[in-house]
């Protein structure tokens, strides 16, 4: 390590973190190595430790609600940051004061328009160590500063590439390209890229509620709702090359090929960084998108299914006809959605369900009977 290497920590609460991706660019442009990364929940306890570790020992600890509301209400990303002359960059990137204490309380705010309580960055070596002690007790801290490559990749990478590798050998069928198998399986699975986000799927006939339903699920637990029809139709009016094949295959109740109902999916999830999971309504209407998005996304929680008559769905869905303008909202699309329903997703309800993955819920009652049940399963879950 070069005499003037010098190790720093960044944490960026809930309003900051949506700014990271800025923030890791900027760092990175000024020659910073990011070192490691993790998301880190902070329970009450351990935000008020974390204040009390951060503060200089001469100063109050300061627990202002405020803060420690900022720290535990959602994960925040903890950044461990390497250079040389660490404390020159974050100077300079972040605020134009000159003492060391300024630089790491200051004004990271003027760059990136953040309030200064919602980051935490020292690049003092002692304070900074512990506090990337406190905030990643697993990472092994010592030799990640004495630059020993192979404890470190021993305690950062080498544990996930050996159990993705025996994942990989027991499995009976193998994958054709295990490279590109392997490599998502890091992905899937590194602690260190995002907290896991949960991940629930809302099926049901057409206008058996499902959107009502997600409405009332992103009120009370804050989740994200994506319905992969707004999403379709959103890709269809987008003037895109498959925007000619979704409106014929909406239109006629058809199931859109899984590969472009994933793709979709997959970037709105990508462009979401504040929710704690997703509710994705609609999907997987194919059995073999429920295999596809596993694969390329990630796990799923439970299928919440819908289960309405259907006499009752077209009342629904006609009435809804008399203003949506949807294109599919009239009587013979209705009908030929019911039989794709019928012969295309309740395969897949049937599998989960054999699978316990399934929840079920009457939903010919009222819409506040129907969110009574549903919400139990949630509160069970989230
Ligand atoms: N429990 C309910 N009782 C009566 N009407 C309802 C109920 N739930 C939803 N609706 C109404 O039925 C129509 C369809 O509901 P919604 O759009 O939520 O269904 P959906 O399952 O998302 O439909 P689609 O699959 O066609 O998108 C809407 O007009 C909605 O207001
Ligand atoms: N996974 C999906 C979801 C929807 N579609 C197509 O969009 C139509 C409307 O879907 P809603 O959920 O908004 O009712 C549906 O009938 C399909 O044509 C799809 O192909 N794949």
């Amino acid at each position: 390590m070069a005499e003037d290497d010098l190790f720093g920590f960044l944490l960026l609460s809930q309003t900051a973190v949506s700014k990271r991706a800025t923030i890791i660019k900027d760092l990175k442009q000024q020659d910073c190595e990011i070192v490691y990364q993790e998301w880190v929940s902070l329970d009450l306890d351990r935000a008020k430790k974390f204040l009390q570790l951060y503060s200089k020992p001469d100063e109050q600890a300061n627990y202002e609600e405020d803060k420690v509301n900022k720290l535990t209400e959602n994960s925040c990303l903890a950044l461990v940051v390497k250079k040389t002359q660490l404390s020159a960059t974050f100077k300079e990137l972040f605020d134009g004061q000159t003492s060391q204490r300024d630089v790491e309380t200051g004004l990271f705010s003027t760059k990136y328009g953040l309030p200064v309580d919602s980051f935490y960055y020292s690049t003092d070596k002692n304070n900074a160590k512990e506090c990337i002690e406190f905030l990643f007790p697993n990472l092994d801290i010592h030799n990640m500063m004495e630059n020993n490559p192979r404890k470190y990749l021993e305690s950062t990478v080498v544990p996930i590439l050996t159990s993705g590798l025996t994942q990989l050998c027991k499995m009976e069928q193998k994958p054709e390209h295990p490279c590109e198998w392997l490599g998502q399986y890091l992905i899937q699975h590194d602690p260190t890229l995002s907290p896991k986000k949960k991940i629930y799927f809302i099926l049901g006939g057409p206008g058996s509620g499902k959107g009502t339903q997600c409405e009332k699920l992103v009120e009370e637990f804050h989740l994200c709702h994506l319905s992969a029809g707004d999403l379709l139709r959103k890709e269809m009016q987008s003037g895109s090359s498959h925007g000619q094949l979704i409106d014929r295959m909406i239109r006629d109740g058809e199931i859109v090929p899984g590969h472009i109902t994933i793709e979709l999916l997959k970037n709105a999830m990508e462009e979401q960084t504040q929710s704690s999971g997703f509710l994705i309504d609609g999907f997987p209407r194919k059995l073999d998108q429920a295999g596809a998005f596993e694969k390329w996304i990630g796990d799923f929680e439970f299928i919440l299914f819908l289960d309405c008559p259907q006499e009752e769905m077209e009342q629904r869905l006609l009435k809804r006809g008399q203003v949506s303008g949807r294109s599919d909202d009239n009587l013979d699309s209705i009908r030929k959605r019911f039989t794709t329903f019928v012969e295309t997703t309740m395969p897949v309800v049937e599998y989960y369900r054999s699978r316990d993955k399934l929840v079920q819920v009457d939903a010919s009652r009222s819409v506040e009977e129907v969110y009574k049940d549903i919400r139990t399963y949630f509160i069970e879950s989230t």
